[in-house]
């Protein structure tokens, strides 16, 4: 318990009404609700969340690979054009577009488009998404004073966003339930609609007694908790990449024999162990988020620490993470500390030394999304580019909010890789560019066909 760092007591939070034990086992809390974005009503959430973590079947996690994939098809068809003209690119930012692409469509089948795309949707998003980070960390609860919500034009721009997000929400609802109504799957264990394999339909189908308004808001906060988390992931990983060049080469080479030149599927997840185990390092060294808060709901004591009751502490994970106690080399990326044979690193296998997605009741529902999320746009980007850093570019530098951004963004300079060898397999079809294949489980589940980016030819 001493390894964390309790940096502030009585601090208004993301987070609000939680509990402490005594022991980090125990923790628990409510998420995004505090910020006023989402009602505070912890005790539904809790009952919700049991309905959302079943969605996550194999039916279910092969068809959000595919949507990986072709999200991140979308992403390499930008990089190449990048490659092309020779320019630079904002790898944040962009990760952040895809990111945001990539939960829209798998939360509730909303095509933001947003690497294509600046339509007022996904203005109104960030906007929403940047309101959320900065009530997480004011020290006073601003937006929660009558006359300055009605006055200040900030908190009217918020409002609304908010509101044009709501009602395409609603919209998006009522559309869901009507296709629901009008087919003929009976929902079960495994169920999944091809054509819309969200989780609003799962929630939807399942028959679920939930109000639309509830179900908003589920949404949101998925859309909150799912985004900037896994944008932050993939920024620092190739930030930590560009550093490493030895790491890079074991990566590719990795992805070169696992995938050659196709779309990953759920089979290839449990193979690219090297590329699971970047990302493993990486959210050691950059955890999104930085912080976890609990708020005490009664006197308590925690690492010899008196507690009272109502106070918050705020536990560093980038302290635990990097403890020298705890790690050999703590501040080196080293994906090799993690044994590719040794079972995936997680709190409760790690002794809560490594707490990426927390731990106890309230831990990140989307941990294994968001694992196979980032392993798989990783995986593209390094088969079909190299990266370096920018000549030039500003130096890479931390502010934190949620999660750990950049100050200047992860200005980069993108080369296509020279075409491997392919060698064909029985598993591996051999492509021509240009070529449709079917590409996985997860696309013949969705009745999909790929193509090979151009990226290469
Ligand atoms: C690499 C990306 C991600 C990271 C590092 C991450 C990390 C976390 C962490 C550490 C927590 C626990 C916070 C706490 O204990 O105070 C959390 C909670 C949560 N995460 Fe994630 N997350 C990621 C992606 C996602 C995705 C993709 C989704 C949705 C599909 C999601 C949904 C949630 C939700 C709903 C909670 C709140 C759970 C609850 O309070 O019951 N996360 N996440």
């Amino acid at each position: 318990m001493e390894e964390f760092s309790v940096i502030s007591y009585s601090f208004r939070s993301f987070y609000c009404k939680t509990y402490i034990e005594g022991k980090l086992k125990g923790l628990f809390k409510e998420f995004v609700m505090g910020t006023g974005l989402i009602p505070a009503d912890g005790e539904v959430w809790r009952i919700r969340r049991r309905t959302i973590v079943p969605a996550l079947h194999q039916k279910y996690v092969a068809a959000m690979i595919s949507l990986f994939g072709q999200a991140t098809d979308r992403l390499c068809k930008k990089l190449d054009a990048a490659a092309s003209d020779g320019e630079d690119v904002e790898m944040e930012s962009l990760f952040s577009r895809l990111t945001l692409d990539i939960i829209g469509k798998a939360v509730f089948n909303y095509d933001f488009d947003s690497l294509t795309n600046d339509t007022g949707i996904v203005e109104a998003v960030y906007t929403v998404l940047r309101e959320a980070e900065d009530r997480s960390v004011s020290p006073i609860p601003f937006w929660e004073i009558p006359i300055w919500k009605d006055i200040s034009p900030r908190q009217k721009r918020v409002s609304a966003a908010l509101k044009l997000i709501n009602d395409i929400l609603d919209d998006l609802i009522a559309i869901c339930k009507r296709m629901v109504d009008e087919e003929e799957l009976q929902f079960h264990e495994e169920y999944v609609n091809e054509q819309d394999p969200s989780i609003l339909h799962f929630l939807l189908a399942s028959g679920d007694d939930v109000s639309s308004k509830q179900l908003r808001d589920d949404l949101m906060t998925m859309l909150i908790a799912g985004h900037e988390t896994s944008a932050a992931v993939l920024t620092w990983t190739f930030y930590l990449l560009s550093k490493e060049p030895s790491v890079v080469s074991k990566l590719q080479e990795e992805v070169d024999s696992v995938l050659g030149d196709r779309f990953p599927t759920i089979g290839d997840m449990k193979k690219l162990k090297y590329a699971t185990r970047v990302i493993n390092e990486s959210l050691r060294l950059y955890p999104q988020p930085p912080v976890l808060i609990r708020r005490s709901l009664e006197n308590d004591v925690l690492g010899g620490y008196p507690i009272k009751r109502g106070e918050d502490i705020f536990i560093s994970v980038w302290n635990l993470h990097r403890s020298p106690k705890l790690w050999d080399d703590a501040e080196k990326f080293k994906p090799e500390r993690w044994p590719l044979d040794g079972p995936n690193p997680n709190e409760t296998n790690q002794n809560f030394s490594y707490l990426p997605f927390g731990g106890g009741p309230r831990k990140c529902v989307g941990d294994m999304f968001a694992s196979y999320e980032t392993v798989v746009a990783l995986a593209m980007l390094v088969r079909r580019f190299d990266f370096q850093i920018a000549l030039g570019a500003p130096p890479v530098e931390m502010t934190t909010g949620a999660t750990i951004h950049t100050t200047e963004g992860l200005k980069m300079t993108v080369t296509r890789r020279i075409k491997p060898p392919i060698v064909p397999t029985l598993e591996m079809p051999t492509l021509n560019a240009g070529a449709s294949v079917n590409l996985s489980e997860g696309d013949a589940l969705l009745g999909q066909k790929g193509e090979v980016s151009s990226a290469h030819s």
